[in-house]
């Protein structure tokens, strides 16, 4: 052990450190990552994900919000001109305008609020993510049909691909649960227009899950959502009829979708 790494702050409680190198590698390279490409590890902690990352030779934003993590990081990459350390709160630093990969374990407790923000039509740059999950969070995103309205507005605009389940003792120390391997990739074809689209079927849609999906949309076009959609509901619907629904309203200029989209 270097001199450098016995100075590395303990964690503190109820943060699990990934101490797995397998898992650390297989998170990086399935980013694909080289000279040229900005990626962000939020919750770099003391840096496990955060030197492979830098050994791509990418531009590395490493985010943390505990002030002795961020002196620990500030020690060990203060060298490297293409590390950054960033001492902010992942729910609210600034993204970057350019395009970004997001590589990182984060706190489960805060997984929904970053996707929030990832996934936001509005938001910045986000192209693509290769991240560590709670188990079920994983399961329930990957779904073939998506259970609630948030899950649907993701997975139709965003393609998640459950790569391995993550053993709790592949942490340290091990969470109650297990984990999982979850990328993130934007689906194509996906422009605003469609987005609006999406959003008006489906915050409407979900409101009654259980109901056939058609009858809840009975003003839009009634002979298209037949034949797509049947007389399944809301949860008996994949992410991919939604988008051949949106994409379909969307080459036509007569439909105005409603404002109000996040
Ligand atoms: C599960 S640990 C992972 C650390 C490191 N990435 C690893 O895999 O070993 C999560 C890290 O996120 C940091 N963290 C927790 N909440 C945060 C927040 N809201 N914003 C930024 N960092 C946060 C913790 O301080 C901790 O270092």
């Amino acid at each position: 052990m270097s001199s450098r790494s016995r100075r590395t702050a303990a964690p503190s409680s109820g943060v699990h450190l990934l101490s797995d190198p397998r898992v650390i590698t297989a998170l990086v390279s399935a980013a694909r990552l080289g000279a040229g490409d900005l990626v962000i590890d939020f919750g770099a902690g003391p840096g496990a994900i955060t030197e492979p990352l830098a050994r791509t030779g990418s531009r590395v934003l490493a985010v943390e919000r505990d002030a002795r993590f961020v002196a620990d990081l500030r020690r060990r990459f203060g060298d490297r001109p293409q590390v950054r350390v960033v001492h902010d709160d992942l729910r609210t630093v600034r993204l970057p305008r350019r395009a970004f990969a997001v590589v990182a374990n984060i706190p489960f407790a805060v997984t929904t609020p970053l996707l929030r923000r990832l996934l936001t039509p509005s938001s910045s740059g986000f192209s693509r993510a290769e991240l560590v999950v709670e188990w079920g969070l994983a399961k329930r995103l990957t779904a073939a049909c998506p259970r609630d309205a948030e899950a649907a507005w993701w997975s139709c605009r965003f393609a998640f691909t459950l790569r391995r389940r993550v053993a709790a003792g592949c942490f340290t120390p091990a969470p109650r649960v297990d984990a999982a391997h979850l990328a993130v990739r934007r689906r194509p074809g996906v422009d605003r227009r469609v987005s609006a689209i999406l959003w008006a079927l489906l915050s409407t849609v979900y409101d009654r899950p259980a109901a056939p999906a058609r009858r809840s949309l009975r003003r839009v076009a009634p002979r298209l959502t037949h034949r797509l959609l049947g007389d399944r509901p809301a949860a008996a619907i994949t992410p991919d009829t939604w988008l051949t629904l949106a994409k379909t309203l969307a080459a036509d200029r007569n439909v105005i979708p409603p404002g109000g989209m996040p």
